[in-house]
C-alpha cells in the first residue's frame, strides 16, 4: 500500500475511534504483530505514515561552545537532520526475570495478571481495582500540543506518543536458584494483599522458576539456605551460558514469542574485579567464561548468554554486571543492554530534591541518606560486599548536577554524601527512608530539609520493571539514519547504541555508551525520553516556552 503523505488531521480523525479490550495494547491493537493505529497523526510533511511503519524527518538542534585563544566563548547553534523509521507492528512479547521469585518478581507477575483481568479486591480502605501507577509509561503523560481553539494545553498518557506493547500482553517467566512458585513466592513476599493474592494464586501456582546458577561468592551468605533450584557449577562456565541460552530458546518457542528481554532482579551481587585479560575485551570474557574464572559473575553470565541470543539484557542490580568485555559484546553483536539498579524511591527522591536546590542556587553542602528495610534484599545487603555495590549507586546519583553548577562548586567539590542502609526485618518490605539536606542559601544562612519517605519497595520498583521492557522492545524496532545518507541506499538505517541510556530515568546508576556523559537529573532524564519519542514522530522538544501565550 502506497505511503500515505500528508495525511490531514481531520481525516484522519474521520476514521473514527476504538475501544481497547482488556489484554489489548492501549492502541488498540493486540500483540498479534499486526500494526498498531496511532493514537494521533502528525499532520507534517516530514511524517509518513505505512501500513507498518511511521518513518519522519527530523531536524536535531543543538548548540556548540568554543573558546577562542583570545578567551571568547563562541557559541554556535547546530542543526542535524536525522531520519527515523519505526516499525509499528506491535510482536508478542515475553520477560525473562532473573530472580523472578523474588519480592519484586512476584509482585509485578500477581500485578500485570490483576490488571490483565481487571480485579478488584477487597482491603480495609474499601475495594481497590488494579492500576499502573508508579509506571511511568502507563501511569503519567506528556503535553501533545496546544488545543487550536482554546490555546489549552492538550496533554496525552505517555504510552499514546508511539505503538508500545501493552504490559496485560506481556508472557512472564525466570529463573530463581529458589524453587517456590510464584503463590508461594508471593507469600514469602509479604507485599500483597490476601484478598488479592487469593484472587491470582491458581494461576501463580502454575509458575515455577527454572533453575539457576548460584555462585554463593557473589551474594551474602544469608541466601545460602534458599539455593535449592540450581544448575549445577559454583563458577562460571560455557554450559551455563548455554544453558541459559537454550532456556530463552525453549521460553520464547513455547510461547510463540516474537521476542524475549531479560532482566535482572535477583539479589544485589559484590562488584567483579575489572582485569586485563579476564574481562576487558569481548573475546577475552568469552574465554574467562570457557575456562571458568572466578570472577565473572552470575549477572554477566546472563548477560552474555542474552547478548547472544539477542535478547535485551536489563540490570536493576547496582553490581557492575556489564564489565567492559561484556559492553563490547553487546556492541559487537548489536544487542542492547541497559542499568544499573531500578531508581524506585529514596534515590528517585534524592535526584529530584538535588536537582531542584541547586538549580535554585542553593548550595546543597551534606546530604544524609540512612534507610532500614526488613525484605530479603535489606538482608542480602547486609552484607558489606553487597552494601557496597549499593552505596556506589546511591551516592553517585548528585555528580552531574553538582558538577554543571561552577558558580555553586570549585572544580572537585561536592556536598558531603553519606548513605547507610540497615537490615531490620520486623519492617519487612515497607523500606523507611531518613534522609537530611543540608544547604547555604543567602548570606550565610541554612536551609535543613529533614525528610521521612516510606516506600513499599516491591510496589514502587516493580512498575519501573514494566517500564524498563516497554521502552527497550520499542528501542528495537526504531532504526535510524543522517537524512544526508538518504541518497546512499546503502547506508541504510541501524539501531540506536548497544548500551540503552534513554532508560536513565528508571536506573540509579545509568549506563551510557562508553566516553559518553551520565546524566542524573531526573527533570532531564524524563525529557530525553519524552522528546526522543516525539522526535521519532517528527515533533519539536517541548520546550514550555509557551511564547503563544507571552508574545501577542
Ligand atoms: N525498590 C526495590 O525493590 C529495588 C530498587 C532498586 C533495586 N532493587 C534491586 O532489585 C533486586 C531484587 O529486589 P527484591 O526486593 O526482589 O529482592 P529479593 O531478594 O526478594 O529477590 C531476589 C531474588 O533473586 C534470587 N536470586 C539470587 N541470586 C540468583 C541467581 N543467581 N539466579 C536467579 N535468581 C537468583 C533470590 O532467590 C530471590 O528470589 C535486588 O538486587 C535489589 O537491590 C530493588
Ligand atoms: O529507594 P531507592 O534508593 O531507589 O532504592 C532502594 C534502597 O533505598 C534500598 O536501600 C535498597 O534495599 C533497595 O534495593 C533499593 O535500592
Amino acid at each position: 500500500m502506497a505511503p500515505h503523505a500528508e495525511i490531514d488531521a481531520a481525516t484522519a480523525n474521520g476514521g473514527g475511534h476504538h475501544t481497547v479490550t482488556n489484554g489489548a495494547a492501549a492502541n488498540g491493537t493486540a500483540a498479534n504483530g499486526s500494526a498498531a493505529r496511532p493514537k494521533f497523526i502528525v499532520n507534517s510533511p516530514n511524517v509518513v505514515y505505512t501500513d507498518n511503519e511511521i518513518r519522519s524527518t527530523y531536524t536535531y538542534r543543538t548548540t556548540e561552545v568554543t573558546d577562542r585563544e583570545d578567551g571568547t566563548r563562541v557559541v554556535t547553534p547546530k542543526e542535524t537532520v536525522y531520519d527515523f523509521k519505526l516499525d509499528t507492528k506491535i510482536p508478542k512479547v515475553g520477560v525473562m526475570l532473573v530472580g523472578w521469585g523474588g519480592n519484586n518478581g512476584s509482585t509485578i507477575t500477581a500485578g500485570i495478571i490483576a490488571n490483565r483481568r481487571g480485579l478488584v479486591w477487597e482491603t480495609r480502605n474499601g475495594r481497590q481495582a488494579a492500576n499502573y501507577y508508579g509506571s511511568v509509561i502507563m501511569g503519567s503523560t506528556l503535553k501533545l500540543g496546544t488545543d487550536a481553539k482554546t490555546g489549552k494545553e492538550v496533554n496525552i498518557p505517555f504510552h499514546d506518543v508511539l505503538p508500545m506493547i501493552h504490559p496485560n500482553d506481556l508472557v512472564i517467566g525466570g529463573w530463581d536458584i529458589s524453587g517456590l512458585n510464584l503463590a508461594d513466592a508471593m507469600d514469602r513476599a509479604q507485599v500483597l494483599e490476601p484478598s488479592l493474592k487469593n484472587l491470582v494464586r491458581k494461576e501463580m501456582a502454575q509458575m515455577v522458576p527454572l533453575p539457576s546458577i548460584y555462585y554463593p561468592d557473589f551474594i551474602a551468605a544469608n541466601q545460602e539456605d534458599r539455593a535449592d533450584n540450581l544448575i549445577p557449577g559454583s563458577k562460571a562456565c560455557w554450559e551455563h551460558v548455554e544453558q541459559i541460552r537454550k532456556d530463552i530458546r525453549d521460553f520464547k518457542a513455547a510461547n510463540g514469542l516474537d521476542k524475549v528481554i531479560v532482566q535482572w532482579t535477583a539479589n544485589t551481587e559484590r562488584y567483579a574485579d575489572i582485569i586485563p585479560g579476564v574481562n576487558d575485551t569481548a573475546d577475552n570474557l568469552l574465554n574467562a567464561i570457557k575456562n571458568g574464572h572466578e570472577e565473572v559473575a552470575p549477572s554477566t553470565v546472563f548477560a552474555v548468554a542474552s547478548i547472544l541470543e539477542n535478547a535485551p539484557f536489563i540490570n536493576g542490580s547496582p553490581q557492575n554486571t556489564f564489565v567492559p568485555g561484556c559492553i563490547e559484546l553487546a556492541e559487537k553483536h548489536g544487542a542492547f543492554i541497559g542499568g544499573d539498579d531500578f531508581k524506585s524511591g529514596q534515590t528517585k527522591m534524592k535526584s529530584a530534591l538535588v536537582d531542584f536546590l541547586i538549580n535554585a542556587g542553593i548550595k546543597l553542602t551534606s546530604i544524609a541518606s540512612y534507610n532500614h528495610l526488613g525484605n530479603n534484599d535489606g538482608k542480602n545487603l547486609s552484607s558489606h560486599k553487597q552494601f557496597r555495590s549499593k552505596e556506589i549507586s546511591k551516592s553517585n546519583v548528585v555528580d552531574d548536577m553538582v558538577a554543571a553548577n561552577t558558580v555553586l562548586y570549585k572544580k572537585d567539590e561536592h556536598p558531603d554524601h553519606i548513605v547507610v542502609i540497615k537490615y531490620v526485618p520486623a519492617v519487612g518490605d515497607s523500606k523507611r527512608a531518613l534522609d537530611e539536606y543540608h544547604a547555604e542559601i543567602f548570606l550565610g544562612g541554612h536551609q535543613t530539609i529533614s525528610m521521612s519517605n516510606v516506600c513499599e519497595d516491591s510496589l514502587l520498583a516493580s512498575p519501573l520493571i514494566i517500564d524498563l521492557v516497554v521502552v527497550t522492545e520499542l528501542m528495537t524496532r526504531l532504526k535510524w539514519r543522517l537524512h544526508s545518507d538518504e541518497a546512499e541506499s546503502a547506508k541504510g538505517y541501524k539501531s540506536f547504541h548497544s548500551v540503552l541510556s534513554v532508560l536513565s530515568y528508571m536506573l540509579k546508576a545509568p549506563l551510557t555508551p562508553p566516553g559518553t556523559p551520565v546524566v542524573n537529573a531526573l527533570a532531564k532524564q524524563r525529557a530525553a525520553l519524552a522528546n526522543i519519542f516525539r522526535a521519532v514522530v517528527g515533533l519539536e522538544p517541548e520546550s514550555d516556552m509557551t511564547l503563544e501565550h507571552k508574545l501577542f
